[in-house]
Parts: structure tokens; C-alpha cells; sequence
């Protein structure tokens, strides 16, 4: 649905984006995560066609995005940073929606209503900060795209707001295949509703993979020993980071549970315990294996 193939950015002679190639499956959520100043923010643009690239290609349905009104009308872009004309009120700026996007479902817009409360004749910049997220979300559903493409947005909308939002999405990607780019640093919210993670660093992708096989494929193992560590017990596994907490030993292993586990029962622990990861620990030990890490992060 979405191929981004091999792009490249530069700006002002300093490398932002080197040779990215990411791909989002028609009806999949893809939560794009990274560092700060990894690119994130450039890549969405580049990928919604607002930024042209320097090298490589955009593909979205089989066409080139950047400069195709065709494929534009089918995409909406959420910024970090909202941008509404100064003077519009809600009421106004859906009916700039409706005539740039084809799909504008007006009866939509007015269900929506009732769902978020808002005034439709208010400014919209007389709105509170997450009021605002709140309109931007509003138009961007109701003009019911195939792509919907969201840079850091949870950011001000509170709890309630936030589900909501994401049900909302949901329901759209089941009932319509919309596919979805969230990138984000709120982890949680990430984990919670998307299917494929990309991580992005210093301008590369260092990983794109199904969540599943992600969480499948890096454990935390709490292990302790009657007569302290036997001297092979990490021979064979794929230990990312280790640390003792008295008598009990917490280890970072990457590889599958029952492999895990088969290994390291040969040495017969008194304390054998597999704990899940989150999706920010796994980003961690993911960005520590790329020389980002920060000590002690074991909880
Ligand atoms: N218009 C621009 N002109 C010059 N440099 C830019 C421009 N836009 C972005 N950059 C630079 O490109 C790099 C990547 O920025 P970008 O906003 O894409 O990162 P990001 O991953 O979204 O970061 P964050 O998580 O902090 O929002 C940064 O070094 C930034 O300073």
C-alpha cells in the first residue's frame, strides 16, 4: 500500500534520511518510533508527499505521491504542530475539507459532533491545545481517507479523548482498510494499537517487524542458582544485557521462549521466571544494540 523505496534527505548539506525503504501493508497500523532527530517527522512528510525526497521513491497505491492531487485527495496528514487558518471556525475549515477531499462525508462530520462536543462555530484557535488535536482528528475522519498519517498524535488529549480517538481508528482500519502511520514517543499508546513497529535512527531504519514476532522474539529472564552462575550459561544465547541484584539474575535475551528455557533448565536454576516486555524496553535494548543506551535500565 505504502512502499517508501530507498529514500534520501539532505538539508543544509547535513544527511537527514539515508537510503530508508519502509513498507505499510493496506489496513495495518505502523507505529514509526525513533530517537529524537532521527528523521521521524521528515519521513511522514516525505511520505505524504509535502516533502520531496533527493533520492528514491514514494509509492502509495501503485503511484507516486509527491505532486498527485489523485493520490493526495485519498491522504490526510495530522503534524505535530496543528496549523488552522487563524479566522476558521470548525464549521469553515470543514468546508475547506470538503472541497479538497473527495470523500468528505458530511454525515460523518455531524456524528463526530456528538462524539466530541465541540462548538462548530467557534475559531478553532480559541480552542484549548488538546480541543484543537480534537478538531484536527474530526476533520481528518470525516474526510475518510485511505491513509491517515499521524506525527505525535496523543500529545495534549487527555485519557478519555485518547481512547476514543483510537477507537475510532480502529473501527476505520476494520471497516475500510484505512491504513495508519503513527509516529510517536508515547510507547504505550503505540503498543496498544499498532501491528507493525519500524524503528528509525539517525536517518535509517535499523528495524521494521510484525509487534508479535517483535515481543516474541526478546525476553526479560529472571534466573538464580543454589551454587551461583554455572560458567556456560550464556554459551549459546543471545544475551543483550545482564544484571545481578543479589543472589538473582535479570538478563535481556533475545531468541524464542522455548529455546530459552530448554537452555538454561540444563543448569537446573532454583528461580526460573520469563517476564513479558514492553514496547519501551524493547525499544531501549533495540537502540542500545545501536550505541543509544542508557544504564541501569532494568526495572
Ligand atoms: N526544514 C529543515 N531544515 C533544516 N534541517 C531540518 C529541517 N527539518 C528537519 N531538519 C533536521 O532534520 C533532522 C530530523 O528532524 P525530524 O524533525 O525529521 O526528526 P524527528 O525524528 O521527527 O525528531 P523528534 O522526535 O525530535 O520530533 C534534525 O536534525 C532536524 O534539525
Amino acid at each position: 500500500m505504502i512502499n517508501i523505496n530507498n529514500v534520501s534527505k539532505d538539508f543544509e548539506r547535513s544527511v537527514v534520511l539515508k537510503d530508508v525503504s519502509l513498507h505499510v501493508n493496506q489496513g495495518s497500523i505502523y507505529g514509526l518510533l525513533g530517537s529524537n532527530g532521527a528523521g521521524k517527522t521528515t519521513l511522514l512528510k516525505i511520505a505524504t508527499g509535502i516533502l520531496q525526497q533527493d533520492h528514491g521513491e514514494v509509492v502509495v497505491n501503485e503511484q507516486v505521491i509527491f505532486e498527485n492531487p489523485h493520490i493526495k485527495n485519498n491522504v490526510v496528514f495530522i503534524p505535530d504542530v496543528l496549523y488552522f487558518f487563524s479566522q476558521y471556525t470548525v464549521i469553515q475549515m470543514a468546508k475547506f475539507y470538503e472541497d479538497i477531499y473527495s470523500n468528505w462525508n458530511a454525515e460523518r462530520f455531524a456524528k463526530l459532533q456528538q462524539l466530541f462536543g465541540l462548538d462548530v462555530n467557534k475559531k478553532i484557535q480559541r480552542f484549548s491545545k488538546g480541543m484543537q488535536r480534537q478538531v484536527a482528528f474530526w476533520l481528518a475522519l470525516s474526510a475518510m481517507p485511505d491513509v491517515l498519517v499521524l506525527d505525535e498524535p496523543f500529545d495534549g488529549l487527555d485519557a478519555v479523548i485518547r481512547q476514543k480517538i483510537k477507537n475510532l481508528i480502529i473501527q476505520d482500519v476494520a471497516d475500510r482498510e484505512m491504513t495508519v502511520i503513527i509516529s510517536s514517543h508515547n510507547l504505550r499508546e503505540v503498543e496498544d494499537i499498532c501491528d507493525h513497529i519500524g524503528i528509525l535512527h539517525q536517518g535509517s531504519l535499523i528495524l521494521e517487524k510484525d509487534l508479535d514476532d517483535l515481543k516474541s522474539d526478546i525476553h526479560k529472564v529472571q534466573i538464580a542458582f543454589k551454587d551461583g552462575l554455572p560458567t556456560e550459561l550464556f554459551n549459546h544465547l543471545d544475551v543483550l544485557h545482564k544484571d545481578q541484584r543479589g543472589s538473582v539474575l535479570l538478563c535481556i535475551i533475545r531468541g524464542k521462549d522455548q529455546d530459552i528455557a530448554k537452555h538454561i533448565s540444563q543448569y537446573k536454576p532454583v528461580v526460573y521466571d520469563l517476564l513479558p516486555l514492553t514496547l519501551e524496553e524493547i525499544f531501549i535494548y533495540e537502540m542500545g544494540g545501536v550505541g543509544y543506551a542508557i544504564e541501569n535500565v532494568l526495572v
